[in-house]
């Protein structure tokens, strides 16, 4: 197990830092790679263990990968080129990796293992192969499908109308994967908006999808071509230096080509709301499939805010360092309608719940969320990661303001989405 002594008492941090490309993107550049025909060219990919998993487990399907640091060669032969694997495929520890490959494979005509590490045998699956069932492909899990190791037997599919039972990503994607090989058409209906990086990319690989309202829809027999992605960097990277900007006094950061997809920038609007001096510049890229721009935030005083609603999907990742930043604001944050954090890599609620009160913070879970109290001295103490990347690099922001030591046990979680995390931040700090 990997334990690191933190940096505490931290003066101020001040710089600048470009933050690795955006994880889901990634993921989503492999994938549609994979299944395109032609040479796909990714440049700027991250190259976090989360979007390795996803490119190893493409390998074993038979495409030619090759990776320089974070620049990536797919040659894709079209979905019809997938091989049916000698081996499981290892997802390890990404939810991502697991659940949108399903999608694909549904469709092939070949039965695959799926696996991934102790938290991803804990995740809910059937947010995926139910819809995916209902299109015809056959998947056996754990607890009748609930849960990995998952064998899928994909075939003939044929396209749904599904409206989400939950506001989810991954969910809307898999389906979507799916429908590009459904016969007829493949309708998925949002309760709220989430992340909308398949569609962007289906188009950017010359597929067809249309947006109606919470309606998304793809007809099935489309056959996508390789394109050049370059990946913009990950805004929920940039979230931690944002949030350590607005609370560690005399802080000026900027943060350069941070991703800025609307359906991303929750945490934007929850800094501005609670009072953050914060500057956005938006990169004059009209054709850019995903927008981009540089970020400043200096320290300033904050308030309280309450989170809630359709801003949830659009910040979910976030919350666990939206709660740190809720610690030094004046007054009681609330956070609700966000359950879906108890099916993260750990149960979110509990797991920032439990650390933070080690720091001696007050702060209380509820069923969906939590309250945490504002204007709080941190100290400071032996604290986990539990082998989540967001709740290890939280910690680590958290431990900038603890008057007293602080160890963090698990510290590589960080490297499933940040392999240069503790580099990064630290250069910013000021003696
Ligand atoms: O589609 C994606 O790339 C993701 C969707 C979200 O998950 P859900 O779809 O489960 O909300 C998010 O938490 C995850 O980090 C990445
Ligand atoms: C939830 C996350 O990822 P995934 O679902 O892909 O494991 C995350 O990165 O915070």
């Amino acid at each position: 197990m990997s334990t690191k002594a933190l940096k505490t008492n931290v003066y101020s941090l001040k710089g600048e830092i470009t933050v690795p490309g955006d994880k889901s993107i990634s993921h989503r550049a492999v994938m549609f790679g994979s299944i395109a025909e032609g040479t796909t060219q990714i440049k700027n990919f991250l190259p976090g263990e989360d979007c390795l998993s996803t490119i190893s487990c493409f390998q074993k399907l038979g495409v030619k990968i090759i990776r320089k640091d974070s620049e990536v060669i797919v040659s894709g032969n079209g979905i019809g080129g997938l091989k049916h694997p000698e081996e499981t495929l290892y997802v390890g520890n990404s939810g991502t990796t697991i659940r949108l490959m399903l999608g694909i494979l549904s469709g092939l005509p070949f039965e695959s293992r799926l696996e991934g590490d102790e938290s991803i045998a804990k995740r809910p699956m059937t947010r995926v192969t139910v819809p995916l069932s209902k299109m015809g492909a056959r998947i056996d899990g754990r607890n009748n499908g609930e849960f990995t190791p998952l064998i899928v037997k994909g075939g003939k599919l044929t396209g749904i109308t599904y409206p989400l039972p939950v506001a989810s990503a991954q969910v809307k994607s898999s389906v979507l994967l799916a429908g590009l090989q459904a016969e007829g058409e493949t309708v998925v209906v949002e309760p709220v908006r989430t992340r909308d990086h398949t569609e962007r990319m289906i188009k950017q690989f010359g597929g067809k999808v249309e947006r109606t309202g919470d309606s998304v829809r793809v007809l099935g027999g489309q056959s996508l071509k390789a394109a050049h992605i370059t990946v913009p960097g990950d805004i929920s990277s940039a979230a931690f230096f944002m949030v350590a900007g607005a609370i560690v006094p005399g802080s000026d950061i900027v943060l350069r080509n941070v991703g800025l997809n609307p359906t991303r920038t929750g945490i934007i609007d929850v800094l501005i709301t609670m009072g953050a001096d914060i500057r956005i510049e938006p990169y004059e890229q009209e054709k850019a499939a995903e927008p981009a721009g540089d970020i400043r935030i200096q320290y300033s005083s904050l308030k309280a805010t309450t989170i809630e609603g359709a801003l949830i999907p659009r910040l979910i990742d976030e919350i666990p360092i939206i709660a740190l930043l809720a610690t030094q604001a004046e007054g009681k944050t609330v956070i609700k309608d966000a359950a879906e954090l108890k099916v993260k890599e750990t149960n979110r609620i509990d797991t920032v719940v439990k650390e933070l009160k080690k720091l001696g913070v007050n702060i209380e879970a509820t069923e969906d969320g939590m309250v945490i109290d504002g204007n709080q001295n941190l100290a400071g103490g032996t604290v986990s990661a539990h082998g989540d990347h967001r709740i290890g690099m939280m910690l680590s922001i958290a431990a900038l303001l603890c008057e007293q030591e602080v160890v963090l046990e698990r510290s590589d979680a960080v490297a499933i989405s940040y392999p240069g995390f503790f580099d990064d931040l630290y250069n910013l700090v000021q003696a």
